[in-house]
């Protein structure tokens, strides 16, 4: 039986592969492979509104995010108040939004800052999990360390030479939910050669089945577009 996720993903003849542990009576990990993850820029120095020129680095992890030192807020990541944390956080999108033009090298509508996580900058290597806290979209707070998120650090921490090839790294959240972030393949991705595809895994349950169906008749639920 394959082992690896590469062995995996060769046995499946696939670039995409999530895999989820079932003994036929309970879930256990799950994993998945990311997309190619990159680095856009570190050391990034952007000035926040109320909080000053702050250093952040821009990498790709499935969507765009900036990864901070909550010490540069004057905040902890696991004592401060998340609404201080979120109001940070969410400035510094909204700064970086206006302050830095992103490009990705396949899709131009990925092409901006998703969402900021702040971290307590444990980024060079330990067996202990690295804090984080991710804020997203229109300023929500991910309830878990975020996939696409832990994806992003560990390019980062891959590019800084903080972890290798294979080498795995613990990342934790205020909910207690821990993931495993391992860079598993350096690739080429469009002018990035540090770029790496990223595995991420963590534990999954099951939660229930649904069925959809798409009666004949139903001419809005094929789809519609208003402009
Ligand atoms: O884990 C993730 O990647 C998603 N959760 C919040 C941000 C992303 O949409």
């Amino acid at each position: 039986m394959p082992t690896t996720m590469t062995e995996e993903m060769d046995r499946y003849n696939t670039d995409i592969l999530g895999i989820i542990d079932y003994d036929g009576v309970k879930s256990g990990a799950v994993r998945f492979k990311s997309v190619p993850s990159f680095v856009f820029a570190l050391d990034f120095k952007v000035d926040v509104p109320g909080y000053g020129t702050i250093t952040v680095d821009i990498a790709f992890g499935g969507a765009f995010y900036a990864v901070v030192d909550a010490k540069q807020y004057g905040l902890d990541v696991t004592k401060s108040r998340v609404t201080d944390i979120q109001k940070a956080a969410g400035d510094t999108t909204d700064a970086l939004k206006k302050q830095i033009k992103l490009t990705h090298p396949e899709s131009s509508d990925l092409a901006f800052v998703y969402g900021t996580i702040m971290t307590d900058g444990k980024d060079m290597y330990s067996e202990e999990a690295t804090s984080n806290i991710c804020i997203f979209a229109d300023r929500q707070i991910d309830r878990s360390p975020c996939g696409s998120g832990v994806t992003t650090r560990a390019a980062i921490m891959y590019a800084r030479g903080f972890l290798n090839l294979g080498q795995s790294r613990q990342f934790k959240c205020l909910t207690g939910t821990t993931f495993t972030s391992k860079p598993i393949r350096k690739v080429q991705y469009g002018p990035y050669d540090n770029a790496v595809i990223v595995e991420v895994s963590g534990h999954g349950y099951y939660t229930g089945t649904s069925v959809y169906t798409l009666e004949e008749d139903d001419v809005i639920g094929q789809g519609f577009l208003l402009n």
